[in-house]
């Protein structure tokens, strides 16, 4: 049996790895004894619009992009009552549980490793003219000190029409402003990444959406050449051109990428064109319930408008509407 016709039943659940907004995720077998993270939607998530549109949209981009720093999909199902993601399962979890369980046993060399990996795979995706729009230490899997970026469920290819959306951490400040993304939105993000990752702490915080918002437009990170003196000068001035607050002042992914690579001593060979496993996913359109509506205008993913008592999650992903 091909990977790509197994349905639900074929997999042997095993024990619980994680829920999310959008799903349940747990250990199971595969019928050739692969071990893999299947993904399955909530009941919401199949029976809001948005949602299942959203994770109709990760199963097919997660199993069409290939590249060594993307998680890997197995097998799939976009839409309906069977719709699941088997992906590659990754032990060590989430760079985000890496960070905050055992974050001091990465090394300094690990840290630039794993930004390596996901500038790498950000070439590789701005390369296609894809933009992932949820780039986070909660969308990095690690294993064996090297990283790969999942979560393909807010990816869109350009040539799709414009997006608004990021979670408020990461978020770049041309997104606040509901203006649309870019690959250069992904480059803020990644940088706020690197950030975190080399500092140990986020560059912007606020005790509200509003306060978030207004540090991410108005003000600029301690320096990571008086936090980080150990870093090559070349790779801290990139890192810091790529909290610009215009998208046009950032750098490419592809030279953090190169900057990285130099910075661990390996050559920075051309990130290799690797070709989507399957037709082109902008061409893949799901069709009945879930097609997609049109694109509505881009408008500021809007702050909480959570029931009085309920906390704003600075985490969580926002949608322009
Ligand atoms: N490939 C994987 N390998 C190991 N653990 C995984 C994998 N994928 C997901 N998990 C675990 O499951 C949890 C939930 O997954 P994820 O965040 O992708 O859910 P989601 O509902 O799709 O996300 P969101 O909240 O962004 O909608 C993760 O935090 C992680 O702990």
């Amino acid at each position: 049996m091909t990977p790509s016709a197994l349905t639900l039943p074929d997999f042997r659940l095993l024990r619980p790895l994680g829920r999310g907004d959008t799903s349940q995720v747990s250990l199971a077998q595969d019928p050739s004894g692969r071990e893999v993270a299947l993904k399955l939607p909530l009941p919401h998530t199949l029976a809001v619009h948005e949602a299942a549109e959203r994770f109709g949209n990760e199963v097919r981009l997660t199993l069409r992009l290939r590249h060594p720093h993307l998680v890997r999909g197995y097998a799939g199902v976009p839409f309906g009552p069977g719709a699941f993601l088997a992906l590659e399962y990754y032990p060590d979890g989430t760079l985000s549980e890496v960070l905050s369980q055992r974050g001091s046993a990465l090394s300094p060399r690990g840290r630039l490793q794993i930004l390596a990996d996901l500038a790498s795979a950000l070439t590789f995706l701005h390369g296609l003219g894809a933009v992932h729009q949820d780039v986070k230490p909660q969308n990095v899997y690690v294993a064996g000190g090297r990283a790969a970026l999942g979560d393909l469920g807010s990816a869109y290819f350009a040539t799709q029409g414009s997006k608004v959306s990021g979670s408020p951490y990461y978020m770049a400040p041309e997104i606040y402003h509901g203006e649309a993304s870019s690959g250069a939105s992904d480059v803020y993000s990644l940088a706020i990444t690197a950030y975190e990752l080399l500092t140990g702490a986020r560059p912007f915080g606020g005790r509200s959406y509003e306060e978030l918002m207004v540090a991410h437009l108005t003000r600029f990170p301690t320096p990571l050449a008086h936090t980080c003196p150990d870093l090559p000068r070349p790779l801290t001035r990139l890192i810091e051109q790529a909290f610009a607050k215009g998208a046009q002042d950032r750098p490419p992914a592809a030279e953090l990428r190169r900057a990285l690579l130099l910075s661990l001593g390996e050559p920075p060979e051309e990130e290799a064109p690797l070709a989507p496993a399957g037709p082109d996913p902008a061409e893949a359109r799901p069709t009945g319930r879930h097609t997609p509506k049109p694109e509505p205008a881009a408008t500021p993913p809007a702050a909480e408008s959570a029931p009085s008592g309920r906390r704003w999650n600075p985490f969580k992903r926002r949608h322009g509407r």
